[in-house]
């Protein structure tokens, strides 16, 4: 992944029950936070074997025969969980050329019950689960199960620092509840470029799925990363949309894009975990909890901070939005020319 500047702060979880060296960790995350966008986190404590349960089976995962992946298209969700194929998903008008499984956290199904007839909370709903073939897939249900508790858990821990940090409440024990826990993950494959040129991995953009990303990469670094450290095992932070809206264009949301690999390169694996917010709540209901003085801290001019239209909105329209953009087909199959033309701001 490329973020706009190559040095990102590196926090070292456990230091954050240290007393001795507890206000140094929450200035480095200030400054993640204000000043670049992005940041690491290294003994975050999600156990070796939970990573390596689920990073271990993402190649067979992705050869599973075609027909196994079919029985899983997003094409059979309106929630837009579940695979989609190589160049299937769109980014600034242009395909990506990846592949991915999308699962969420699974909150209730609410949509079409009493007053939540709101099209976006169709967004909530199952997970497809692929039929697991031999012993390279066997196990696999389990395996991100387990990974998506434990990076939830951290989201939680993470951003109880974040309320430290800056006296901001963000409402964690609403995000957990069973009615509003609204986290999405992707299990995501770029493979080598066909030519010499390397093409659009995914394209450009600021995150708006989630309001925090926790990003896995899976294995080596790949050469566009040569300009600043890996460190293997780490998860990768960056804010999305809706962080930056809330705290006014203080907290960067930083625009990242992953080219596709040299054609003489392995394929990438990568697993971002988007950490949601609940469909019905608009950024400027969160805006309003956030002090002032975070308001203040916003080192920019007015233009370098852009999408605040949707301020007003909930963040279950813009979160439609997002996914009509990047999955048209699914989107009209399921919701109908109209309603997706409709989206098209
Ligand atoms: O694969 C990556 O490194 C980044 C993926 C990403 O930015 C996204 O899916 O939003
Ligand atoms: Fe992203």
């Amino acid at each position: 992944m490329i973020p706009q500047k190559t040095s990102i702060p590196i926090l070292d979880l456990p230091l954050a029950s240290n007393p001795e060296v507890r206000q140094e960790l929450l200035s480095r995350l200030k400054s993640a936070l204000f000043e670049t966008g992005f940041l690491y986190i290294v003994n975050h404590g999600i156990p070796q074997s939970t990573l390596s349960a689920l990073t271990s089976r993402l190649p067979a995962l992705f050869s599973l025969p075609d027909h196994v992946k079919a029985a899983v298209s997003k094409r059979h969700s309106p929630h837009f969980l579940g695979y989609s194929g190589f160049a299937e998903e769109i980014t600034q008008g242009k395909t990506d050329l990846r592949e991915q499984f999308d699962f969420a956290t699974e909150p209730p199904v609410v949509w079409g019950r009493n007053d939540q007839d709101k099209l976006y909370w169709r967004l909530r709903g199952p997970n497809l689960w692929p039929e697991e073939g031999d012993e390279s897939t066997k196990g696999f249900r389990l395996a991100l199960e387990e990974y998506m508790r434990e990076v939830e858990q951290l989201s939680y821990e993470f951003i109880h620092l974040i309320e430290e940090a800056f006296e901001i409440p963000l409402l964690v024990w609403r995000l957990k509840t069973a009615v509003t826990r609204n986290h999405r993950l992707k299990l995501i494959k770029y493979p080598p470029s066909l030519t010499k040129s390397r093409g659009q991995g995914v394209g450009a953009h600021k995150d708006s799925s989630g309001w925090l990303t926790f990003l896995l990469e899976v294995g080596d670094a790949p050469e566009e990363m040569d300009s600043y450290p890996r460190h293997p095992g780490s998860l990768v932070v960056n804010f999305g949309n809706a962080f930056e809206a809330a705290t006014g264009g203080s907290v960067k949301a930083t625009v990242h894009r992953v080219l596709a690999p040299k054609n003489t390169s392995p394929p990438r694996y990568s697993i971002p975990f988007f950490m949601g917010l609940p469909l019905n709540m608009t950024v400027s209901a969160i805006k309003q909890r956030i002090p002032e003085k975070v308001h203040k801290m916003r080192g920019r001019s007015d233009d370098e901070f852009g999408d605040r239209r949707w301020e007003e909105e909930e963040l279950g329209v813009s979160q439609l939005r997002k996914w009509f953009r990047s999955h048209p087909e699914v989107a009209e199959s399921w919701y109908g020319v109209d309603a997706v033309d409709r989206q098209k701001i």
